[in-house]
Order: C-alpha cells, then structure tokens, then sequence
C-alpha cells in the first residue's frame, strides 16, 4: 500500500478498514480487566478477531500464529509482566507487529518502569493520552490523573516526537486532537466526540483498533494509526446522533464501527498533516 503522501486519507482509512474487514486479522490483547469486554467487541465490530490471552505458558505456541499484539498495562500487576514482557519479544521475534498502551505510566514509579522497559521491547506503536505520553517521554511519576488525562494532547505533541525518536514506534496521543508522530512527521486527527471520556475503555479499545490496522499493512504504522483514531471518531460521531448519554453511545458506537460505509468515511475523516 502507498504512504500517505500519495493518497487522500479518506480513501487510505476506507481501504485499510476494507481490509481489516477482508482479512479479519488475529489480535492478540493483554489488557485490563476493565477492557475486555469493549475491547474485543469493537474489535469484532471492526472486523478483526480479537483473543484475551495472556498465561505465560499458551504464549509460545499462541503468540507466533497472531496478526498482531497489544499489550495494555492498566491493572497491572507483577504477575502480569513476564507475560507481557515474553508476549512482546515473541511478536518482535516473529515479525508481528505489537501495540503499547501505558496506562497511568505516571501513577507509580513499579508502573513507569514496566512501562519504560516495555519500550525497551520496541513496540510498533505506543498510544496514551497526554498525561501517559508525557510521564513516559520524561520518565516522571505522578504528573497524572490515574487513568484519565490532565493534559490536552496538544500539550503533548514534543514528549510524543521525542519518545517516538527515542523509542522508534509511532507514538499517538489521543484527545480532542489525535496527535500521530513518528519523530518526523506529525498529523492531527480530528475525528471523535467529547463524550467518549466518560465510557471507560475507550482509550483501551482504540489502541486495539490500531493493532488491527497494523495488522494489514505492518510497513505504514504511522498510515495505519491515523486511520484507525479517525475511523474510531467517525464511528463515535455517528453514534452520538442516536446517543442520550455515555451507555447508549456505547452500544451505538459499537453498532456505528460495524455499519460505517465508503461514503461516511470518505465524508467524514479529518486527518491533517501538521508537519
Ligand atoms: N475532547 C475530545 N473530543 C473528541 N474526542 C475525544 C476527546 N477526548 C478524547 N476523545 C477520544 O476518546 C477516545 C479515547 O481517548 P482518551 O480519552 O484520550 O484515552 P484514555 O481513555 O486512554 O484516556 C479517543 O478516540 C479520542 O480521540
Ligand atoms: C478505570 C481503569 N482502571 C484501570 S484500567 C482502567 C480502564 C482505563 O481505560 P481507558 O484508558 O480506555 O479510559
Ligand atoms: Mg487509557
């Protein structure tokens, strides 16, 4: 597939959910307990297929056969990192690409270094809210609001080129702007609703979409991402019409990411290039 520098983006984002939708692509998710459920239903509804595993012992003959890894540290515990950790070097051994999402890096400092030497383990992509990109970038404890951001992720745009030079993923910041950096190049996806704050996981569940994206074009992670942040906000600009409150968009957002056809997407994608 072409970068984006030789496509429009709406056409880009159409044909990399056509072919998540096509190929249905195996995502392997370690995440939290509060994630599961949205998570592997907005997987479905996108297409790919989602499987929560995470025993240290399935990993060697589970993680080689998946599309792609994501690795998600919110109820972390040390029980949970070997796995994390083993699951990571498997998928990099293996070629497949993996996702980070840092929940709280900056709750703890057992969390921030779980999360650094996760990293270390080069992810294809790290995504956080501004709070989380910020506390990792400068390795600093107690910047955040727990799970939920103190920052706009504008605020965060220099800590997310500077994590994505040091670290050589494709760092996203989420919020009213998506910020998408490799270190080089920064683009802006302005897709989404206000609301999808108050349903918890949806940070979780969009980091799971881009491991899909990921999955069917490994080689344009930063193309990947943008589209799967602006395909998520589309989703939820089109739930939110028949929303009344947080649990309804929920089920609507869902329903949305399932039905959204060519025409919605090539309408309503807003990703810029903001550098
Ligand atoms: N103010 C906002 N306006 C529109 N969309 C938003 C806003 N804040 C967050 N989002 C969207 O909500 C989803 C979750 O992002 P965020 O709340 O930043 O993550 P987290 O739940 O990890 O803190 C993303 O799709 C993001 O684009
Ligand atoms: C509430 C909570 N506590 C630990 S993980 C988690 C879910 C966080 O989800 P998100 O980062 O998508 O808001
Ligand atoms: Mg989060």
């Amino acid at each position: 597939m072409e970068g984006a520098g030789a496509m429009e983006w709406g056409p880009l984002a159409w044909s990399l959910l056509s072919r998540v939708r096509q190929q249905s692509p195996l995502v392997q998710c370690i995440t939290n307990f509060v994630s599961m459920d949205l998570m592997a239903n907005v997987l479905l509804s996108a297409g790919a297929s989602p499987a929560m595993i995470h025993s240290l012992e399935e990993l060697p003959e589970f993680t080689p056969n998946a599309h792609a890894l994501c690795i998600n540290v919110g109820t972390l515990t040390s029980h949970w990192l070997p796995a994390m950790k083993a699951a990571a070097s498997l998928a990099v051994q293996h070629g497949k690409p993996w996702v980070l999402d840092p929940v709280a890096a900056g709750a703890s400092s057992f969390r921030l270094k779980a999360c650094t030497e996760l990293v270390d383990l080069r992810p294809t992509v790290i995504r956080g809210n501004g709070s989380e990109i910020m506390a990792l970038a400068d390795a600093t404890v107690g910047t955040a609001k727990g799970v939920d951001s103190a920052h706009n992720s504008m605020d965060a745009v220099e800590a997310a080129k500077s994590l994505a030079l040091s670290s050589g993923a494709v760092v996203a910041v989420t919020g009213a702007v998506d910020i998408i950096t490799d270190g080089h190049r920064v683009a802006g996806a302005a897709n989404g609703v206000a609301l999808l704050q108050k349903i918890t996981a949806t940070g979780c569940s969009v980091t799971a979409l881009i491991a899909a994206f990921v999955a069917v074009d490994p080689t344009h992670a930063f193309e990947a991402t943008a589209s799967a942040l602006s395909i998520f906000g589309v989703a939820a600009e089109m739930g939110i019409e028949m929303a009344k409150g947080p649990a309804s968009l929920r089920v609507h957002l869902i329903d949305s990411l399932y039905g959204i056809d060519e025409a919605s997407v090539l309408s309503r994608v807003k990703i810029t290039h903001m550098k």
